[in-house]
């Protein structure tokens, strides 16, 4: 059953549950921006390491890096890990 008044930006059917949702909503905001900057910050440096190889002669890619990397995502969160994995590969170095 829902409750007659419904806080319209919450979702909740009580004031003291919006106030929680209120507070828990102020957290996963910091934690979206958080995501948000090392993102930024590993795409930024994941491309700064493929300049420094190629100006040395080197490869664009390392692919035995990146199943590590994918192998490590997968192993802690499942089969969605993977897909992060490979989202943030892309933003650094572009696609395959
Ligand atoms: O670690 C490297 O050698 C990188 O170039 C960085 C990175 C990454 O984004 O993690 C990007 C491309 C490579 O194929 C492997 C890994």
């Amino acid at each position: 059953m829902t409750a007659d008044v419904v806080d319209q930006t919450t979702g909740a059917g009580e004031p003291l549950a919006a106030d929680e949702i209120r507070a828990m909503r102020e957290r996963i905001d910091e934690i979206d921006q958080a995501i948000i900057d090392l993102w930024l910050e590993r795409a930024r440096l994941s491309q700064a390491v493929g300049k420094t190889r190629m100006a040395s002669g080197g490869t664009r890619l390392v692919l035995s890096r990146e199943r590590e990397i994918v192998d490590r995502f997968r192993a802690a969160l499942g089969p969605d890990g993977t897909q992060i994995a490979l989202m943030i590969l892309r933003a650094g170095r572009g696609p395959l």
